[in-house]
């Protein structure tokens, strides 16, 4: 068996636009449903949701017949849960609220073997199809996808350290978090948020990195990828269901 392809990962190096949808209703149900909807990513939160281990196992599964890849944002930047998605067969991570070149660094190699780095070994994991892919330990870290979220005023300052760290593939604006921090809580659509947000795509872009953000203004995306961001949120699981089924209700009342 090959070792699985990092179409996303590919395709951010390749500056082709990979469009992503928000998960966090811990169902691999509605996983399967909008891996067949035609986005390029899908990123599974179980930092704001009520995912599981165990959940996030049925959620990669349910997205094995499509070319989306599974994105996992852990609920902290740590080895612990780095070892355990990885061994789930995760190839792609969002690791939050990282702040300087340190903590960057130390999340690469929370998904490098040694020498490189510091990964745990185990034995036929789903990683490894069960040890079916041959030379995955020499090679997995080919298709694995480090991005790591500045949201912060403390990652702001370091963005360009941050961007320069080996392995660091991508870095995320976490907006609702930043806007928070330099005190426009819950007003992440306020002009000066979006403006600071555009600036720093293009600090991110200028420092020969891969910007990403999440919005769920149609709006806003479009201004985020004419600054040059490359993978891009344009909405939630959650979000389309709750405009959806109100939507739909309306049209009977
Ligand atoms: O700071 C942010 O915004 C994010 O990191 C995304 C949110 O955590 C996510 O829950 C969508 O609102």
């Amino acid at each position: 068996m090959e070792l699985p392809a990092n179409h996303f990962k590919r395709g951010i190096y390749a500056g082709e636009q990979q469009l992503g949808l928000w998960c966090s209703l811990a169902s691999n149900l509605t996983v399967e449903i909008l891996a067949g909807s035609g986005y390029d990513w899908l990123l599974i939160d179980t930092e704001h949701s009520p995912n599981e281990l165990n959940m996030v196992f049925s959620q990669l599964q349910a997205c094995m017949e499509n070319k989306v890849q599974p994105i996992v944002r852990p609920p902290v930047t740590d080895a612990i849960w780095a070892k355990r998605y990885l061994d789930a067969g995760v190839q792609s991570f969002l690791f939050p609220m990282v702040e300087t070149a340190e903590q960057a660094a130390a999340a690469v190699s929370y998904t490098r073997y040694p020498p490189e780095g510091v990964r745990g070994f185990a034995a036929a994991s789903r990683a490894s199809r069960f040890g079916r892919v041959k030379d995955y330990y020499s090679r997995a870290h080919e298709e694995i996808c480090v991005l790591v979220q500045i949201e912060s005023r403390l990652g702001m300052e370091n963005l360009e350290a941050i961007c320069a760290v080996p392995g660091i593939d991508g870095v995320f604006i976490g907006p609702g978090d930043l806007s928070a921090d330099i005190g426009y809580l819950g007003d992440q659509g306020n002009e000066a948020v979006v403006t600071l947000i555009e600036g720093l795509v293009g600090r991110i872009v200028k420092a020969g990195n891969r910007s990403g953000i999440l919005t769920g203004d149609e709006g806003l995306a479009r201004r985020y990828i004419a600054a040059g961001n490359i993978f891009t949120a344009v909405g939630s699981d959650a979000g389309l269901l709750a405009r959806g089924s109100e939507a739909l209700a309306r049209k009977f009342r």
